[in-house]
């Protein structure tokens, strides 16, 4: 009896032996930091991400496997990112689908981030193209941003040196354009709808990226212990259902005025009612959806095949939703960040004024003045390589067996292109904690950094990429040119990232002058 004893303990210590060193091994997965029963690495992830991730690139190799919980393999090296996520981009297209965040936020597999590439070639495609028609990059759409930055600055100017937040009339404006392109219709400045909404979203975001939600993708059937967690499913789900209203509410008022025999839709929902009526009037079907259990090594992964014909209600709420979330607040976070670096680094305010002062003078600010203000470019691309918004990239799935940097990665792996890894590492910028938008300047002259990609790379990169840019710099070219930013005390804010699903800098008070 005590023999017997004593052989299962030794089986079990040998299990966990085999289990702590070997798992990756017996997976045919790259090597990695041994993970715990259940948690895998989760533990290591109290701090700052892309710093751990990268004493185990130097430990592990340039691919690495974490468990997160489930395995992944991690990507976070410029010269392998290139050379598979966007020269092998359609291995990569998929993305691993969030299965029950999906259902939590938006009621199942739509909107245009987290879907398998058979439903995403169509709607992301259609989305660029209708995006592209009501002029997501046009200079009509330059002169909407210029006004509302415009309206920014006025309410700025009014607060005579007193300590402002400056998030909300960011908000406010940031809000304005991209409801604009979305939904069709005007927003006032002040609209307690777009202010409600920010507040559902900041509610949303640190429930959206807790680990609880990582566990219930593993294991769904954890749900039902919602109530031991404090809720939280319930909580995101309520916050969910009310956003989802308002979004619901703005498509029957964009319904109303829609002319389907216009020439031009005027917003994305227009584009999207047209093509519902144009499947309807050539009577093709709404798409099937076929869903497969598929067994690789990291374990059973579910693969959802959609057929065209996505152009139903759901998907157009869903996808109007995801753009609009998707649109402000990481557009929002990437101004804040900028406002914070000018009260910081005082002598960069000071050499960016000068720029713009010499430059344009009292003109306003249009998208083609990047190609005469260098140091403000450069200005940006540093604040695009330290403000990355995403803690943790979105998760790919391997459409088909590969090799990556000799190691063989089987179809279906699931795949973490951390690209922002690259932004901290000291192999490729020289005191990469040191903001420092001088590196960006060679004779005088703004140096493009093909390094920096915070809207990411390959083929599922960034929808509203030329958006955001456009946003940013006409905005951000704005401030400077009206407003003289400086400290509420004589030390400034320093600059730390609250993180949870997005990475924002934690909130903070400056002072604003204007410029004349
Ligand atoms: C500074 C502003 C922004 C930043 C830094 C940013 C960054 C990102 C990143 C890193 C991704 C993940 C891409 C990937 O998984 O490879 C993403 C996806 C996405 N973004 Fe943005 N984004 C910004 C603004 C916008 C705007 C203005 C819109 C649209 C109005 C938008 C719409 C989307 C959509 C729809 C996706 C999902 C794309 C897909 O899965 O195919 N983003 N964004």
């Amino acid at each position: 009896m005590l023999t017997d004893l004593l052989h299962i303990i030794i089986a079990l210590l040998l299990a966990a032996v085999v289990y702590y060193y070997g798992i990756n091994r017996i997976l045919g997965l790259p090597p990695g930091p041994p993970p715990l029963p259940l948690i895998g690495n989760m533990l290591s992830f109290q701090w700052d991400l892309d710093r751990v991730l990268l004493e185990w690139k130097e430990r592990y190799g340039r691919i690495f496997t974490v468990w997160l919980p489930f395995p992944m393999v991690v990507i976070g090296d410029y010269e392998l990112l290139q050379k598979h996520l966007v020269k092998d981009g359609d291995v990569f297209l998929d993305k691993r689908n969030a299965e029950q965040l999906n259902e939590i936020m938006l009621g199942g597999p739509y909107g245009l981030v987290f879907e398998d590439n058979s439903m995403v070639k169509e709607q992301r495609k259609f989305a660029l193209k209708s995006l592209h028609e009501v002029g997501f990059d046009s200079a009509a759409l330059g002169d909407v941003v210029h006004h509302a930055a415009t309206e920014v600055v006025n309410r700025w100017w009014k607060s005579e040196g007193k300590t402002v937040d400056i998030t909300g009339n960011i908000m406010k404006a940031i809000s304005n354009v991209v409801w604009r392109l979305i939904f069709g219709e005007e927003v006032e400045f002040d609209s307690e709808m777009v202010t409600k909404f920010r507040q559902l979203e900041q509610l949303a975001l640190p429930l959206m990226g807790g680990p609880f939600m990582m566990f219930i993708e593993y294991v769904p059937a954890l749900r039902k212990l919602d109530f031991l967690f404090g809720n939280q499913i319930k909580r995101l789900q309520a916050i969910m259902d009310e956003s989802n209203t308002m979004v619901k509410e703005a498509i029957e008022r964009t319904k109303k005025s829609f002319n389907p025999n216009a020439d031009q839709p005027r917003c994305y929902i227009e584009a999207f009612l047209r093509e519902m009526k144009k499947n309807e009037d050539g009577g093709r079907p709404m798409g099937e959806c076929i869903i497969n259990y598929v067994l690789s090594n990291s374990l059973f992964h579910k693969i959802v095949t959609f057929f065209p014909g996505n152009f139903h209600s759901q998907q157009m709420q869903m996808s109007g939703a995801t753009l609009w979330r998707a649109g402000v607040e990481t557009t929002v976070g990437t101004l804040r960040l900028c406002c914070l670096e000018l009260i910081n680094h005082p002598d960069v305010q000071l050499k960016l004024q000068k720029e713009i002062d010499d430059v344009i003078g009292e003109r306003r600010i249009r998208l083609d003045d990047q190609k005469v203000l260098p140091y403000t470019c450069a200005f940006l691309q540093e604040i695009y390589r330290i403000g990355h918004v995403l803690p943790i990239s979105f998760l790919r799935q391997t459409t088909q067996d590969t090799v990556i940097d000799g190691l063989p990665i089987a179809t279906g792996t699931t795949v973490l292109p951390q690209f922002s890894m690259v932004h901290f590492d000291p192999k490729e910028f020289e005191r990469p904690d040191y903001f420092c938008p001088e590196r960006h300047i060679d004779n005088g002259q703004f140096v493009k950094d093909p390094r920096i990609t915070p809207f990411s790379i390959g083929k599922r990169n960034c929808l509203g990429e030329p958006l955001a840019r456009m946003e940013i710099f006409i905005m951000f070219a704005t401030f400077v040119q009206k407003c003289h930013f400086s400290p509420v005390g004589k030390v400034p804010p320093p600059v730390t990232f609250a993180t949870n699903f997005g990475r924002f800098v934690h909130p903070f008070t400056v002072k604003i002058e204007p410029r004349n």
